[in-house]
Parts: structure tokens; C-alpha cells; sequence
């Protein structure tokens, strides 16, 4: 067990970064082996969470390379030896995927995603009501809901506070909280584990909410598409709770089969927009209290005025003057957070396309005609997918637009931004080369 465990520390120091290696994975020891299991602890169930949210599939097949065999991984908290017995929203949420697959390590709900949490304002109001109306089971409430809105608005948060409430409120529920993504991973592994009656029965019969995240993954996944499609026609039929997210309209998500489409659709559609200046103000009140955080109003006004563009900027706006504040050991005053929103808006303006296509030219190397060329070349996708992502990112353009400037459809530049997307989670270089040019763009260097 020690062995396979530094084995596998030696192969995860090469794909994470340092900090994050010393932070999250240098404090975790293996306690327990046992057939087709290993169980390891992590010093807190913060940390625990947040090395499953992350880390879980690369631990798990880093143990698979590293035992020559598939091992589960199991992750336990170390100062709490009751762990295990202990019930807790995780052990009555469905841990998902939990067949006998290489990627094991389910989703769990943040604590912190529950309705008490979340601040209601006009822009948020009838996504809120839609999904608390959900999740007590009033009458007359649709069983499906769809969740919509731009990037760290939300959606995320509402639907895990479903989940919370329905297992707070009806303990017996299966909640199943997994992203598209998860879905496709497990069906094709139980594709070629031979196992599919056991993930059919699975969604279909022992899940009662299902909270699927980031649709618009499956764009131009057919197989799984139908899979999904008849899993949820078999949820509607019995009755059961669907709540869905993505960042677009089922009618927006390019190559969508259109009997998943129309299910989509069957969800009532609640979009949440940005929050207007009073919104963002209580959102940052509610973090400060709930943090005990000590921040003076006008710190609190001015950051809720220049951070716009989504609650997770606003929210790490505060969080990084509070951090800044006490590492500095200074007082939070408005001087300090002028620097720290300088750092993630100011430089923010004068981000355009062309800026970002010529910074990505000049770190890849590839000249501009090569980047919006018809190329299918590796050396070339891999600077167009992250100049497109880095669009997205920083600029206000929509996917057509972004698309056209690239001279392609907004179908290939969703597909592009999924790529990335996909990179940045496995923490590989298009992780590392995201974050660099990221850096650039918002220190202004572009
Ligand atoms: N109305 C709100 N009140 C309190 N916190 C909020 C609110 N809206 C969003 N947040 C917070 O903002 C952060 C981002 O929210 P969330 O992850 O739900 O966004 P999302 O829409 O799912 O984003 P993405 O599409 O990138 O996954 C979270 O910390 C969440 O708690």
C-alpha cells in the first residue's frame, strides 16, 4: 500500500501544480488495502471535498497505473474515525460513478449551496423561487427545471441547494448530482466493463433528482445523447425530479439529437441574469458575515461597483482583500482593494480579440494567418481552441461572433471551448498555458 501510494504521489507531482501538490495531496496517507480498494485520509473533510472535487480521477488512475490493476479509491476523513459510519448528506447522496469503473470518486453537494445561502435579487428571483418550489414539492410545480445563465451567476449553486433541501426534507430521496460529463465517462466505461443493464437501472430505477450539470457537453455526443434522452424519459415517466444547468438555450447547443432536445425543452426555463448594484452589495454583506470577515462598508460599496460581471469575481474580489489584508497584516481599506480589483477588472479593458489573438500568436509561435486558417494541424488547434476560450473569457462577444472571427461556426468554437475546458480540469498543459496567458491578459501585458 505505502509503495502503490508513492508511486502514485511521484505521478501526481508531475500534473499538479506545486502548491496545489503541497496543499492537497502532500497531507493525504493511505490507511487501508483491501481486494479492489484503497482508502485514503485526508486531514479534514474540507480538504477531503475539495481532493475529490479535483483530484479524484487523477488519484484514481494514477492507483489503477500504479497497482497494475483498477483500484477503487476511497477517501475518508482522518480526524473523525466515525467517518464512515456516520451518515451524512455525501453517504445519502448517490456517489457517483460508483460501478466498478476506473473513475470512481462521486460529486458532493458544497455546503455552502444551499438556499440560505443564496441571495435573492430581481435578476435571480424566479430561477429561486422555481427551484425551492422544486425541491419542497409544491403542487403544481413542474417536475423539471433548467437552470440558465452566463458563467458564476449561479446555477450551481441552486441546484446543489435542491439537493440539499430534498435530503434535508425527505431523507429517502436519491439525489444524484453529476455533470454531463460524468455521464458520458460512465456509460462508456460500462460500456467496455460490460456492465450497462447496471448503469441503465442505476439512472433509471434507484435515482429519484437528478441534478445534471453543464448540458451543453454533450453537444455532438450521439451515443450518449440517446442514452440521456431515454434515461430521462423514463425519470418524467416515474415522476421524478430533473434539474439541468448549461451556460445556453437547448435550442442554442449545436449537433443536439432532437428527442433530447425536446426533453430539455420540457424543463421550465429560468435564466438568471447578472445582479444589479444592490444585489451585489448584499451578496458581498452575506459572504462577509457568514465569513466573519471584518470589512468596512465602503470597501464592501466599492468592490460591489467595480465587480460586475459575475458573483464568483465579486465574491473572490472580497475574498482576495481579505487575504491580501491579512498576510500584509494591514487593516482592509480601500486603498488595498483598488489594487486588488486593478489586478481583475481594470486590466480587463482593452482586452479585445485582436489583443488576445496576438498574444496567443506571439507565445505559440503561429503566425495570425496560420490561427484563423482552415489548419487542422495539432500545433495550430491547440493555440486557436485556447485564443477562443480566452475570447470567451475576457471579451463580451457572443460564440457567433467569436466563431466568425476565427472563420468558423459557433458550433466548432462551443467545441473549442470544451476542449479547454476538458484540458484545464485534467490540470495538463492546457491548464498551465491557460492560466500564463491569463495572467498576461489581466496584468495588462498583451
Ligand atoms: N445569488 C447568489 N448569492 C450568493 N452567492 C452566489 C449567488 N450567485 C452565485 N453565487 C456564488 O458565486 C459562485 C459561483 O456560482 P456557481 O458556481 O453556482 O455559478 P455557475 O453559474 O454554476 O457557474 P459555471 O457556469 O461557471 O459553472 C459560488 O460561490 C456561488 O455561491
Amino acid at each position: 500500500m505505502e509503495q502503490i501510494w508513492t508511486t502514485v504521489k511521484s505521478l501526481l507531482k508531475e500534473k499538479i501544480p506545486g502548491h496545489s501538490y503541497r496543499m492537497w495531496i502532500e497531507p493525504i496517507t493511505p490507511c487501508q488495502y483491501e481486494e479492489g480498494e484503497i482508502v485514503l485520509s485526508c486531514p479534514n473533510l474540507f480538504s477531503k471535498k475539495r481532493v475529490v472535487d479535483h483530484y479524484g480521477r487523477l488519484i484514481e488512475n494514477a492507483v489503477s497505473h500504479a497497482a497494475g490493476k483498477t483500484l477503487k479509491v476511497r477517501l475518508v476523513v482522518r480526524s473523525d474515525p466515525k467517518e464512515d459510519r456516520r451518515p451524512t448528506f455525501a453517504d445519502r447522496q448517490m456517489k457517483l460513478p460508483e460501478m466498478d469503473t476506473a473513475y470512481t470518486g462521486g460529486r458532493f453537494l458544497r455546503k455552502d449551496f444551499t438556499f440560505d445561502q443564496f441571495v435573492v435579487g430581481k435578476n435571480s428571483d424566479f430561477a429561486y423561487s422555481a427551484a425551492l418550489s422544486l425541491a419542497a414539492r409544491n403542487r403544481g410545480t413542474q417536475n423539471a427545471l433548467y437552470l440558465l445563465s452566463k458563467t458564476g451567476l449561479g446555477k450551481s449553486h441552486l441546484s446543489q441547494a435542491v439537493g440539499h433541501h430534498i435530503l434535508q426534507t425527505f431523507p429517502d430521496e436519491r439525489v444524484c448530482y453529476i455533470t454531463a460529463e460524468d455521464f458520458m465517462n460512465e456509460m462508456t466505461d460500462s460500456y467496455r466493463n460490460s456492465s450497462l443493464h447496471r448503469f441503465k437501472e442505476k439512472y433509471r430505477r434507484n435515482c429519484d433528482v437528478l441534478l445534471l450539470e453543464d448540458v451543453q457537453f454533450l453537444s455532438g455526443k450521439n451515443g450518449t445523447q440517446q442514452e440521456l434522452s431515454n434515461t430521462l424519459e423514463s425519470l418524467m415517466n416515474a415522476n421524478k425530479k430533473i434539474i439541468y444547468s448549461s451556460s445556453y438555450l437547448p435550442s442554442d447547443i449545436p449537433k443536439l439529437d432532437e428527442k433530447l432536445r425536446s426533453r430539455l425543452c420540457c424543463g421550465l426555463i429560468s435564466k438568471i441574469e447578472s445582479p444589479d448594484y444592490k444585489t451585489r452589495v448584499r451578496i458581498l454583506e452575506r459572504t462577509v458575515r457568514s465569513g466573519g470577515y471584518s470589512v468596512p462598508d465602503q470597501v464592501v460599496q466599492y468592490l460591489a461597483s467595480e465587480l460586475t460581471d459575475d458573483v464568483r469575481q465579486l465574491k473572490s474580489g472580497l475574498i482576495g482583500v481579505t487575504a491580501q489584508a491579512s498576510l500584509l497584516g494591514s487593516e482592509v481599506d480601500l486603498d488595498l482593494a483598488r489594487r486588488v480589483v486593478k489586478n481583475i477588472v481594470a486590466s480587463r479593458e482593452g482586452i479585445t480579440l485582436d489583443s488576445i489573438k496576438r498574444l496567443v500568436c506571439k507565445y505559440y509561435n503561429v503566425t495570425l494567418t496560420d490561427l484563423v486558417s482552415r489548419s487542422r494541424r495539432q500545433a495550430i488547434v491547440r493555440p486557436r481552441q485556447v485564443a477562443m476560450y480566452l475570447s470567451r473569457e475576457y471579451t463580451e462577444h457572443s460564440l457567433q461572433t467569436i466563431g466568425k472571427s476565427f472563420n468558423r461556426y459557433h458550433a466548432t468554437t462551443l467545441h473549442a471551448l470544451k476542449m479547454v475546458e476538458k484540458g484545464i480540469k485534467e490540470n495538463g498543459p492546457v491548464q498551465k498555458h491557460v492560466a500564463f496567458l491569463s495572467e498576461r491578459l489581466e496584468k495588462g501585458k498583451h
